[in-house]
């Protein structure tokens, strides 16, 4: 089929790839040049294992990119992939979505034939029929249900394991209210679930859809956070929380994944999908509980980091090295990053703060221009009076001969990765 994805990023140009790799025809329209001409060159504008040989082996073939939205007239359903971010009191900010709708119903306004509009981006409950399908109707002169079908279909890919999450995923989920919107989602999907037969097939209404992608970011950010609160009832009682929760994982219904306490959870998803879902309910008349509950111990890890360390060290005036920078290993993404909240506190607390990360530095700096940073854990662990272990990156369960160099041994370990030994004043987090 002929597909179009409106907005290049992450799970644009993922599904763009991949989709072209299913053996579909693929443009890509976003407004940033540079993205395009990246892609058109042939290489990824993300960094995601596995993607730059997609776009590559496709590029110039079955996919392509633009700045021009006309190129969705000879695509038969179109791909809403645009960011969904937090406002400043965690709804849901529509601003990117609504001005790419509004541009892509204008050019569905010369199309001939039926189009299928999906939305991929996370969206509330609501979204895709009372903003998205009457922002088209508008712009386009046409009728929904008539000139133009509407459907959703949330994403489920991880950064950093984004490919092999979209082509072999563990269910698809395809939203739609009309028998035509519902055949040519099943027709993009089929050669894909032909691929990864294991792959559950949920078909469900559009509002369905939208809630199963909040549902599944809030529960599995609501297990962390639960992890996290049962591992900091087991530090109290001199409790190995690891063992505790290795334990309880072997439970087929309670399952291994999502157990590893520590600083908790951040990123470009968890942090802003929890807070839109929380203020989407609270608007509703709705408090949900365990939500709050989620971010709030999510909120205290960091807080519980510091006061471990000021058991040891006072951070006033104290070099502090902060081991990883990105939200999580494997990307240099930082958003959201536990990071974050540590420097800020270590820095009112008057810390020297030195931060090193295998590869996320540069966009840390981006946010944090003043703090020092190392090319390497041993220079970020020679001379500091401490080491805060954020990021589970594997080079830090590797380190050794290097916390020697340190002026003061303390490690507090928010990730539960260093091999302790005499010689280091270790403490875990959890
Ligand atoms: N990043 C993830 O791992 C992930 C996973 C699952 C779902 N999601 C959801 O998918 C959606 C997209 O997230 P993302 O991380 O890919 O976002 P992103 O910010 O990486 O990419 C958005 C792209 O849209 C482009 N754009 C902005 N305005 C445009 C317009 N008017 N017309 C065309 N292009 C435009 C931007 O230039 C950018 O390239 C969000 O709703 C997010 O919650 C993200
Ligand atoms: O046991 C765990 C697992 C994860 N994390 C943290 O949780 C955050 C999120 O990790 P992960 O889920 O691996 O990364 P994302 O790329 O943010 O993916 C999530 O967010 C995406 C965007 O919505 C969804 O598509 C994915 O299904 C969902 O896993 C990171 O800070 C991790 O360090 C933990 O603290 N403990």
């Amino acid at each position: 089929m002929k597909l179009s994805i409106i907005g290049s990023g992450y799970v644009g140009t993922t599904i763009a790839a991949c989709f072209a790799d299913l053996g579909h025809d693929v443009v890509n329209v976003d407004i940033d040049e540079d993205v395009v001409a990246t892609l058109n060159a042939g290489q990824s504008p993300i960094h995601e294992p596995g993607l730059d040989e997609l776009v590559e082996r496709h590029a110039g073939d079955r996919l392509r990119a633009t700045t021009d939205y006309d190129a969705v007239l000879d695509t038969d359903a179109t791909f809403l992939a645009l960011s969904t971010p937090s406002d400043d009191d965690g709804h849901i900010d529509l601003s990117v979505m609504e001005a790419a709708t509004k541009s892509l119903g204008a050019t569905l306004a010369e199309k001939d034939g039926s189009h299928l509009v999906v939305t991929k981006s996370t969206v509330i409950p609501t979204t895709t029929e009372e903003v998205i399908a009457p922002l088209l109707e508008e712009h386009s002169g046409k009728t929904e249900g008539e000139g133009f079908d509407v459907g959703m279909n949330p994403e489920f890919l991880r950064e950093g394991s984004a490919v092999d999450d979209f082509l072999d995923p563990d269910k698809v989920v395809l939203g739609s209210r009309t028998d035509r919107g519902a055949e040519t989602l099943r027709e993009i999907f089929d050669p894909l679930l032909e691929r990864a037969p294991e792959a559950a097939l949920v078909e469900t209404g559009i509002r369905e859809a939208e809630m199963i992608k909040y549902a599944n970011n809030a529960f599995l950010a609501a297990k962390i956070s639960l992890a996290n609160d049962l591992a900091n009832v087991c530090k109290e009682y001199g409790v190995d929380s690891y063992e505790v929760l290795d334990a309880i994982g072997l439970d087929s219904r309670i399952g291994a994944e999502f157990l590893a306490a520590g600083v908790g959870w951040g990123g470009s998803c968890f942090p802003k999908d929890v807070a839109a879902i929380v203020a989407a309910a609270r608007d509703a008349g709705y408090d949900p509980a365990m939500l709050e509950a989620a971010v709030e111990v999510n909120d205290r890890q960091p807080v519980r980091m510091l006061d471990i360390l000021r058991e040891r060290v006072d951070p006033d005036g104290a070099r502090v090295a902060v081991l990883g920078l990105a939200f999580k290993p494997g990307t240099d993404d930082v958003r959201n990053s536990r990071a974050i909240p540590l420097v800020d506190a270590l820095r009112d607390a008057g810390a020297d703060v030195v931060g090193y990360d295998p590869v996320a530095t540069a966009n840390f700096r981006e946010k944090f221009p003043d703090i020092d940073y190392a090319d390497s854990a041993a220079d970020a662990l020679a001379g500091a009076d401490a080491a805060l272990v954020v990021t589970d990156w594997d080079e830090f369960a590797a380190l050794d001969d290097e916390f020697d160099a340190m002026a003061d041994p303390v490690v507090v370990d928010g990730r539960r990765i260093v091999t302790r030994r005499d010689g280091i004043v270790y403490e875990s987090l959890v």
